[in-house]
């Protein structure tokens, strides 16, 4: 491949050469999923908060083990127990506070009630049986999650558990999607000779808010270089990337990258990557653009490889940076030429990586059930059971 042809790494440093995280901001836990944390979470209290019980039984202290007491409170949680009276028991529930005095408790099913309501322990008890201690999972001032994490389901409940209501999080990068080209229309118009579906609209829109991002504007841009600068112009206001889909090759139908140049910085043209070989970097005003090939494929690996670390910079991510990777077993005969190439595989169990169907660069069902990609360096030749470099495609 000719020198005029830019690595995938070459490019990506280049697209994150000085961008840096974007300003916090604070943002209900109730709309905090996906959001990724502007600085480190500290415990303020300890968890458990307090010693309580683990399960529903009696609390007693252990050096009563073997022996029948009397119960001389009742514990539900949420109540704030007085210490136990020496030589009793206590009933008690799951959650509840273990009262000064008791070391231990015996889960209901474990005892003996006579017909005077006394309880009956083993003689097994150990001090701390199915007591949760103060602090036993986390002590006051441990980080809980550090900067960068990117908030899911659980964390969410972590930082609930803390009686954290408002974290600080970074802002989301703004981004407007333009698709391109003529012969390009919605789903739910009737189609015309010649014409196709704007499958990029959906699936980049998708990708983007999975990788974090604000949709701020979609537009699609016909074939006129006039109207693709000035909806560039009016993207680059507003929003901190832009994405463009399509037009960026060598026609003269092409004017996305031309105009990229016009009105901006055309950083990197033409990668030696397959498929996405137009894929174009640049710079309008303050915002980065990432020039997809129209080609649905060429966008879906071109998202993963460029958009996705865009936005994980910006938001302070170092998840969404890189893709996590991993070794497979091709089950698959492939060669190579000058362009180093992303095949969309599925992985079983053993770890053998299958092509999802034809890897044809217009054909998108060979992204739909993609759960990797199998990375194969220029001029290789791939045998079924080589090993393989492979790039899991998170949430697959
Ligand atoms: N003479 C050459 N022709 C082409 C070259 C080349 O090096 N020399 N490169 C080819 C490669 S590789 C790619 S990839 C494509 C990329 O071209 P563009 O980025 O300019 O994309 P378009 O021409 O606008 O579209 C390509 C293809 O994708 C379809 N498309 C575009 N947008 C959408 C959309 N939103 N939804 C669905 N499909 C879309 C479009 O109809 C075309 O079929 O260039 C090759 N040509
Ligand atoms: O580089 Mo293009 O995306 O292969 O078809």
């Amino acid at each position: 491949m000719g020198t005029d042809f830019h690595s995938v790494d070459a490019a990506r440093a280049a697209l994150l050469e000085g961008v840096t995280s974007l300003e916090s901001e604070s943002c209900a836990l109730d709309a905090a999923g996906g959001r990724v944390l502007a600085e480190d979470v500290h415990a303020a209290y300890d968890m458990p908060p307090f010693d309580n019980s683990a399960m529903d039984g009696y609390a007693l202290h252990s050096r009563d083990q073997g022996k029948t007491l009397a119960v001389s409170q009742r514990i539900p949680a949420g109540t704030n127990p007085p210490p136990l009276a020496p030589g009793t028991c206590a009933r008690i529930f799951t959650g509840a506070p273990i009262p000064g005095g008791a070391d231990s408790v015996i889960m209901q099913e474990h005892v003996q009630i006579d017909e005077n309501g006394h309880i009956g322990f083993p003689d097994t008890v150990a001090s701390g049986n199915n007591v949760r201690v103060q602090g036993g999972e986390v002590a006051v001032g441990n980080v809980l999650l550090s900067a960068g994490t990117r908030l899911t389901p659980a964390t969410l409940g972590v930082l609930a558990s803390q009686g954290i209501a408002q974290p600080r999080v970074r802002r989301r990068p703004r981004v407007a999607l333009l698709t391109s080209g003529d012969e390009v229309i919605l789903p739910g118009t009737p189609i015309q000779p010649g014409q196709i579906y704007n499958s990029n609209r959906y699936q980049l829109a998708g990708l983007i808010e999975e990788f974090g991002g604000e949709i701020v504007r979609i537009t699609h841009l016909p074939d006129s270089f006039e109207a693709t600068c000035q909806a560039l112009q009016e993207a680059a206001a507003t929003a901190d990337v832009l994405v463009t889909a399509g037009g960026v090759s060598v026609g003269e139908e092409d004017h996305v990258r031309h105009a990229i140049e016009s009105m901006g910085t055309l950083t990197m043209w033409r990668l030696a990557m397959k498929p996405g070989k137009p894929l174009t970097i640049g710079r309008i005003g303050h915002a980065s653009v990432v020039g997809l090939a129209g080609n649905p494929v060429s966008g879906f690996v071109g998202s993963y490889l460029f958009l996705r670390p865009l936005l994980g910079r910006l938001l302070g991510c170092p998840t969404l940076e890189a893709l996590p990777a991993r070794t497979a077993k091709a089950a698959f005969s492939t060669r190579t030429a000058g362009r180093r190439h992303y095949m969309r595989v599925t992985l079983t169990a053993e770890g053998d990586a299958h092509l999802t169907g034809s890897q044809d660069s217009s054909m998108l069902t060979s992204c739909a059930l993609a759960e990797a990609f199998a990375v194969i360096e220029p001029d290789s030749v791939i045998a079924p059971g080589d090993p393989i470099h492979c790039l899991t495609l998170p949430g697959a």
